[in-house]
C-alpha cells in the first residue's frame, strides 16, 4: 500500500469544543460522511476511530472524544468528563474548535479540561460569518491569551477555507512514523455500529438540546436477507416524559429519526434497509455504573 515516504507522520487527533462551533462539519470536510465513522480497534487503540485523514505527508486519526456535559451532575457526566480528559491525555495533538468573535464560558469549560502537556491546535471556525477580516486579530490574542495554543488556525469548516493550513499545522505535531491504518481498512466497519451510529446522530441531529442526555441506542437484531437488510434498533432513555420526548407528538419525531437514519443507511450500505425504532425507559441508567462499562466508559 502507501509507501512510506520520508518525513511521514501519523498520530491521533481528538477534535473538541463545545456544542456548535462546527466539529462534525470540520470532520466531514476533512475526511468525507461516508468514512466519517468507523470501528473501534481495540487492538490498537482503546479510542473510538470516527475518521482517517491520509495524505502524502501525513495519516491524521481522528478519534471521538465523548461529549463535554456540564449541564447535569449525575454519574454518567463524571464518566464522561473523566473519559475526555483520558482521551485527551493519549492523543498526539487536540484540535480544538471554537466560532470566530465568541469565546464564551461554554468554551472555557473546554479549555479548562486541556492537558498542557500535550500540544493543542485552535481552529477558529465561520471566519466566513465574519464581514470584516480586521476583528479576527484580537480575537486570536484573545484565544491566545486564555490558553498556550500551539498553533491558532483560522478557518471555515463549511466552505473548506484555511484547511490545508490546519492540517499542516496538526501535521508537525504528530510523530513521525508509517501511517497506523491501511486505507482498505477504513471501510471495514461493522454495519451494525454504522447503524448505530446513524441513528445516534439523527437523534442529535432532531432533538439537539432536547435530547434527554442518558440516551442510547442499541442495534438488538441486524438481518442481512439478499438484497434487504433488516434491522432492530432501541433507544433507552430514563424516564417516561422523556420517552415521550422521543417519540413526539403522533409519532412524529421518532418518525423523522428512523426514516432518515434509513435513508443514509441505505445510501451508505447500498442496499435497501427495513428498520424498525422503539423507545424503551431504563431506569436509574446514568447512575448504573456497570452499565457505563459496558458501554465503554468506564476505566
Ligand atoms: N457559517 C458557517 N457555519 C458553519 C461552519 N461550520 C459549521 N457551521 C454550522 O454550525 C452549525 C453547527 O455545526 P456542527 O458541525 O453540527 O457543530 P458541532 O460542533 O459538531 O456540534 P455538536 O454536535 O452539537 O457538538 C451547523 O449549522 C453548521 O452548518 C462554517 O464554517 N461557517
Amino acid at each position: 500500500m502507501t509507501s512510506t515516504a520520508q518525513g511521514f507522520r501519523s498520530g491521533y487527533v481528538a477534535i473538541v469544543g463545545r456544542p456548535n462551533v462546527g466539529k462534525s462539519t470540520l470532520l466531514n470536510h476533512l475526511v468525507g460522511a461516508k468514512i466519517s465513522i468507523v470501528s473501534r480497534r481495540p487492538q490498537t487503540t482503546r479510542h473510538r476511530v470516527r475518521g482517517i485523514l491520509t495524505t502524502d505527508e501525513a495519516q491524521l486519526i481522528f478519534v471521538d472524544t465523548p461529549g463535554f456535559q456540564t449541564l447535569h451532575g449525575g454519574m454518567l457526566n463524571r464518566a464522561l468528563n473523566r473519559s475526555v480528559v483520558q482521551t485527551l491525555g493519549d492523543v498526539d495533538v487536540v484540535l480544538m474548535v471554537v466560532e470566530a468573535l465568541r469565546f464564551n464560558a461554554g468554551d472555557r469549560q473546554v479549555v479548562a479540561l486541556l492537558d498542557r502537556n500535550r500540544p493543542a491546535i485552535l481552529a477558529v471556525n465561520k471566519v466566513d460569518q465574519v464581514k470584516d477580516k480586521r476583528q479576527l486579530l484580537p480575537f486570536i490574542q484573545q484565544a491566545a491569551e486564555a490558553y498556550p495554543f500551539a498553533e491558532i488556525v483560522p478557518i471555515s469548516a463549511e466552505k473548506g477555507t484555511g484547511l490545508d493550513e490546519l492540517v499542516a499545522s496538526v501535521r508537525q505535531y504528530l510523530p513521525e512514523g508509517p501511517p497506523l491504518y491501511d486505507l482498505e481498512e477504513m471501510t471495514d466497519a461493522s454495519e451494525r455500529f454504522l447503524a448505530q451510529e446513524l441513528i445516534r446522530e439523527k437523534l442529535f441531529r432532531l432533538l439537539g438540546e432536547e435530547l434527554p442526555y442518558a440516551t442510547t441506542v442499541v442495534v438488538e437484531a441486524f438481518k442481512d436477507e439478499g438484497g434487504l437488510k433488516r434491522i432492530h434498533a432501541v433507544i433507552y432513555v430514563e424516564k417516561e416524559s422523556q420517552k415521550a420526548i422521543v417519540i413526539g407528538r403522533k409519532g412524529e419525531k421518532l418518525k423523522e429519526i428512523a426514516s432518515r437514519a434509513r435513508l443514509d443507511m441505505e445510501q451508505l450500505f447500498g442496499a435497501k434497509v427495513f428498520l424498525d425504532v422503539w423507545v424503551k425507559v431504563r431506569r436509574g441508567w446514568s447512575d448504573d455504573e456497570k452499565m457505563l462499562k459496558s458501554l465503554g466508559f468506564g476505566d
